[in-house]
């Protein structure tokens, strides 16, 4: 058998969640139109044709603003020196910018790994279009051992991504047991529903402001286990709005999430969600920490 690590890496909102969720046909990361919705590194893992292919779906590269941002670029960056192949995935619908110039920098750190450029978002593009945005690639960024264009959203094309990596797997062994397809841990997992039910309903600094944690859980051998959540935001407005009018919002939010967890738990639940404010939290190192937003090096 063949296995291998593959980085998906690319500026924020290109598409880079959606692919490895389409790849790995389970949903393992939150997707949203938020820049910036994935914060760490989440592995998607693969077995197809008796072979192994773990991505690594990783933040958007960015120039970050705060501690959090450094962190989230760092991760991106650190899995480009882990993995036997990058994908370098790009929205072909707009302009090549000096933000994708800047992830291809960091690509080329990594010396002689393989790889493999996606144009996504082909639905809209016409043909004519996409074939533009090849050729203007190698001139604009540089050489890849593979182009690949697709639609992630609308999976079009997505069998030659397999197609395009085969080549470059080498024999190995079965890194994951074939019926896990993540390595996010389900605390994690349910965090992230909770997150995602919030991003969808939110906009300008709020999706970026928010932090998800879990404070207690109250196992009920009898009857439903409850989950106490905090939703942490940096300002007193912002808390308002997570609530929302009569509390709505968060009932929604509420609701929403307690029906994704059942199903991930394969039980009923109680779920009380906390809205607290913790000013600045994306520069305070000690709150990076404890929700796992930092890393000791850095
Ligand atoms: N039209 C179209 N939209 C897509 C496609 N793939 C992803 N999107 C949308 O693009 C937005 C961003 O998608 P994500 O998968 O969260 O992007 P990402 O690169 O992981 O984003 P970050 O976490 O910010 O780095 C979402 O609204 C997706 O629905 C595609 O093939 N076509």
């Amino acid at each position: 058998m063949k296995s291998g690590f593959i980085a998906v890496v690319g500026r924020p909102n290109v598409g880079k969640s959606t692919l490895t969720n389409k790849l790995v046909n389970e949903k393992v990361a939150i997707v949203s139109d938020k820049a910036g919705t994935t914060r760490d590194s989440i592995k998607g893992i693969l077995n197809h044709g008796g072979n192994q292919y773990i991505f690594i779906d990783t933040p958007g590269i960015h120039k970050p603003k705060h501690l959090l941002g450094e962190h989230m670029t760092n991760v991106a960056v650190r899995s480009l020196k882990e993995v036997e192949v990058i994908m370098f995935v790009l929205d072909g619908s707009q302009e090549i910018s000096t933000g994708d110039k800047y992830v291809m920098d960091r690509i080329l750190e990594a010396d002689k790994t393989p790889r493999i450029l996606i144009v996504n978002k082909i639905d809209k593009m016409s043909d004519e279009e996409i074939k533009v945005k090849k050729a203007e690639i190698e001139e604009k960024l540089g050489t890849f051992d593979r182009i690949v264009e697709l639609s992630a959203e609308y999976s079009i094309g997505m069998y030659r991504v397999i197609e395009a990596i085969d080549p470059f797997l080498e024999e190995g062994v079965m890194y994951y047991p074939e019926d896990m397809y993540t390595d996010m841990p389900t605390y994690k997992v349910i965090c992230e529903i909770v997150r995602e039910k919030i991003l969808t309903r939110t906009r300008d600094e709020i999706p970026h402001s928010i932090a998800i944690e879990i404070i207690n859980v109250e196992r009920r051998p009898n009857g439903k286990d409850k989950f106490d959540i905090n939703i942490y935001v940096e300002r007193n407005s912002q808390k308002g709005i997570i609530i929302g009018n009569r509390g709505e919002m968060l009932k929604e939010v509420g609701t929403e999430a307690r029906k994704d967890i059942e199903e991930l738990l394969g039980k009923k639940i109680y779920l009380n969600l906390w809205v607290k404010v913790k000013e600045k939290w994306r520069k305070k190192k000690p709150f990076l920490k404890e929700m796992g937003y930092y890393m000791e090096e850095e």
